[in-house]
């Protein structure tokens, strides 16, 4: 065979083989880094990117993609910035629809599955402030690093509600259970600084760009790692996790439905919601 056509066969295969990402997300930015191959999947659904149905969905979507085009990985981060994301949009949990809950909690679920165990490596760059759910999105990734004086954590009880099970195995799997559980008991938000002393972050930044870089550096650890052998110790570590998800799903969804729509439950939210305008009216 002419080397020109060999060469032509390789490019044929490496185009095929790129990820193909629709151009039609309306609340994600997602491009590719021409040196490594890495995507970075950026959220932006301003003000604060709170995971709503839509948003969740994308999410889901494009780590489909990243997994069939096999991606070599991916990096988490934000347009914004003071917020990574605030996360779940509470809107979607005061006064609920049961069929639309039903199927935001659905995408979250899935979401969780697919970025907790994905076979490609994830690290989240964390450039403003990651409450609850964006603590999750980015406790799901393997790696971490976060821009100084931003908050992190799980702090759900604060609101008045529990963190599911696998938001807390996903907590477990990052910090000692010691800490996972003064953590979670006080709705405790880490400092980044805090963050970086538990374990919740591994590095810090000073900012997004420094983040991005040093996201981009922890991929060269597996330079030299056959994807397989990678990809099958993440799910020995995580896979189990993943299962009981999917053996109760139903009645995860259920239980949360029924938790959610709890009067004292709706109080705990409205009251919540009322401190956040209120926060920005005295600001004002
Ligand atoms: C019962 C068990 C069942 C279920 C368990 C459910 C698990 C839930 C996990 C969650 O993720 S709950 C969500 C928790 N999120 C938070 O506690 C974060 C709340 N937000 C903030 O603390 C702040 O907004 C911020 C630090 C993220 C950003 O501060 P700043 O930049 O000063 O922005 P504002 O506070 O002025 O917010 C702008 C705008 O956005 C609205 N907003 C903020 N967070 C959310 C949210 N999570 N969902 C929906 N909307 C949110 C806020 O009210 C403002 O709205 P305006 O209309 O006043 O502009």
């Amino acid at each position: 065979m002419m080397a020109s056509t060999r060469s032509l066969l390789r490019t044929k295969s490496l185009i095929s083989n790129l990820p193909r990402f629709s151009s039609n997300y309306k609340c994600l930015d997602v491009s590719v880094n021409n040196d490594n191959n890495i995507t970075t999947v950026t959220l932006k659904r301003p003000p604060v990117n709170s995971l709503n149905l839509d948003l969740l969905s994308e999410i889901s979507d494009v780590l489909t993609d990243l997994k069939k085009s096999k991606s070599p990985g991916m990096i988490l981060t934000s347009s914004s910035d003071k917020v990574f994301t605030a996360g779940l949009d509470i809107m979607e949990m005061h006064k609920p629809d049961p069929e639309r809950f039903k199927q935001f909690w659905y995408a979250l679920q899935d979401v969780w599955m697919k970025l907790y165990g994905s076979p490609f490596p994830t690290a989240a760059a964390i450039n403003g402030h990651a409450p609850a759910g964006g603590c999750l999105l980015a406790m799901c990734c393997e790696y971490r690093v976060m821009v100084q004086n931003f908050n992190i954590g799980l702090n759900e009880t604060q609101l008045g509600i529990v963190a599911p099970i696998w938001f807390i195995k996903t907590m477990l799997n990052t910090i000692s259970i010691r800490d996972t559980e003064l953590a979670l008991t006080t709705g405790r938000l880490f400092k980044t600084d805090e963050a970086l002393a538990v374990g919740l972050i591994d590095e810090m930044a000073t900012d997004k760009a420094d983040a991005l870089k040093k996201a981009n550096a922890f991929f060269e650890r597996f330079e030299m790692i056959p994807p397989i052998a990678r990809a099958y110790t993440k799910d020995s570590l995580r896979g189990s996790d993943i299962e009981d998800l999917k053996k109760n799903r139903e009645k995860d969804i259920q239980t949360t439905l029924s938790l959610i729509t709890q009067p004292k439950v709706q109080q705990g939210l409205e009251f919540y919601l009322a401190l956040l305008k209120n926060k920005k009216e005295s600001a004002a």
